[in-house]
């Protein structure tokens, strides 16, 4: 698919406002407790190493542009942190030779609040590249020092926002945090003749993850302090914010989708992952609100059928008052009951606040328009000119990856009182 100039992304901060889904409730509630009465919001921003080379996924292509979904990696670890609001720039350190790939991929994906660093040979050196541009104060430069900066691996892409918060809200208290798993297997430490020199008590370690959320001074004084030694084989933050700046990191439990992408397998695991993601969830729009009305059993019978699938029922368009939230959703799969209306028109709506959402940018978006044909109130004639145009219609906003099909059921209501579900299957 070819990238489209489109309209601005939507703020899903703006829609998180509304305080309308079970996301805002969360964030509000655990805002609140990040910001203790009187006290203001800290200033966030996010740094992404993105320069490393992917040795060990042994392919050319550095892993973090590696296709999943035929989309590059790093793409989708931007957008999770993006659909953030409260974090207000994300830096990204990439090594000159992928300056422009990098461009690219901002461009034809929409990213939004992303600012480019040159990466340097190491990890931390890349790190340390991010947090001078967030603490230079340059004439042009449109980045400000931040008071809690983010930091996370630029092949981590299923971080979520609760996640976030927490490490962010962890270091504004402690001065360092970072997300943590238990460990899968034991580590022990071998000799140098290759034999087992001691062992670690398994459940009293963790594997280090990302996340990690500093306040910015701690982490970049400790950067500037930091050894050439450390920079060269240093591989933790937290440890650095403990040696120089003698701050204990508040350690939070992740999630199992926080692991680093690192060896081939991973990219097929991420994929399975995506996948499952975008299919968890289908946006029902029903145009009434007659709950013995037949669309209303479609909704039982989805729920039922499709019990591992988060079923939502939404109004349709034309009321506007569900739009902010269908959006903000994220959803990639539509079914709309069209009850009250035949009208074609209705579902020319919902595709074209679909394509301004941008959503079909990332992912094929599935909209099934479903009509129900009882021979009473519209002609069957007319409803197959419905179809027909749905059909046209579609071939024309394949091309914009919005998959869109027409059913019509019939439904004799003669026959069959409309609260029995079983004219359904
Ligand atoms: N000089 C480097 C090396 C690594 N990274 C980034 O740090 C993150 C975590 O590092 P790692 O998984 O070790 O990445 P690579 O160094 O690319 O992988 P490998 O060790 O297999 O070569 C990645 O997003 C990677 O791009 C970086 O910004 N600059
Ligand atoms: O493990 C980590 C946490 O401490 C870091 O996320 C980082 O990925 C380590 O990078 P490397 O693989 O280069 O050691």
């Amino acid at each position: 698919m070819e990238p489209r100039p489109a309209a601005p992304r939507p703020r899903l901060c703006d829609s998180l406002g509304a305080d309308q889904t079970p996301s805002a409730s969360t964030l509000n509630a655990a805002r609140a407790e990040a910001r203790p009465a009187g006290r203001r919001a800290p200033a966030v921003a996010a740094v992404l190493p993105a320069g490393g080379s992917g040795e060990r996924m042994g392919v050319p292509t550095p892993k973090q542009f590696c296709p999943v979904l035929e989309r590059p990696l790093i793409s989708y670890t931007l957008q999770a942190l993006e659909r953030v609001c409260w974090i207000k720039d994300i830096v990204v350190a990439v090594t000159g030779e992928n300056m422009e790939a990098m461009k690219c991929i901002i461009q034809k994906y929409q990213h939004q609040r992303i600012s480019l660093v040159e990466a340097g040979v190491t990890r931390h050196r890349s790190i340390f590249n991010g947090l001078k541009a967030l603490a230079e104060d340059q004439p042009d430069s449109k980045l400000s020092k931040p008071e809690v900066v983010i930091i996370h691996d630029a092949v981590r892409p299923f971080v979520e926002e609760d996640v976030l918060l927490k490490v962010v809200t962890a270091a504004k208290e402690y001065g360092a945090a970072g997300a943590i798993r238990p460990l899968v297997s034991t580590v022990i430490s071998p000799s140098a003749d290759g034999c087992l020199d001691h062992s670690l008590e398994r459940a009293r370690h963790r594997a280090s993850e990302m996340p990690q959320a500093f306040l910015f001074d701690v982490i970049y004084e400790a950067y500037q302090q930091c050894s050439d030694y450390d920079l060269e084989f240093g591989t933790e933050c937290l440890q650095l914010a403990l040696k120089y700046g003698h701050i204990k990191a508040k350690l939070v439990e992740g999630s199992p989708d926080l692991w680093k992408v690192t060896y081939k397998r991973d990219l097929y695991a991420a994929e399975s992952i995506i996948k499952e993601r975008i299919s968890q969830h289908i946006c029902l729009v029903m145009d009434t609100k007659d709950e013995n009305h037949v669309g209303h059993r479609l909704e039982e019978v989805l729920k039922d059928a499709l019990n591992h699938v988060k079923v939502t029922s939404r109004l349709p368009c034309h009321t506007g008052r569900d739009l902010d939230q269908i959006m903000s959703e994220q959803c990639y799969s539509y079914v709309c009951v069209n009850v009250m209306t035949s009208d074609f028109e209705e579902i020319r709506k919902l595709v074209d606040m679909l394509e301004e959402s941008n959503l079909s940018i990332l992912y094929p978006v599935v909209v099934i328009s479903v009509y129900f044909l009882d021979y009473k109130s519209v002609p069957f004639d007319q409803k197959m000119e419905n179809l027909m145009q749905i059909r046209e219609y579609a071939k024309e906003v394949k091309k914009r990856n919005i998959l869109l099909c027409g059913l019509l059921i019939y439904y004799p209501q003669v026959f069959y009182p409309p609260q029995d579900p079983s004219c359904l299957t």
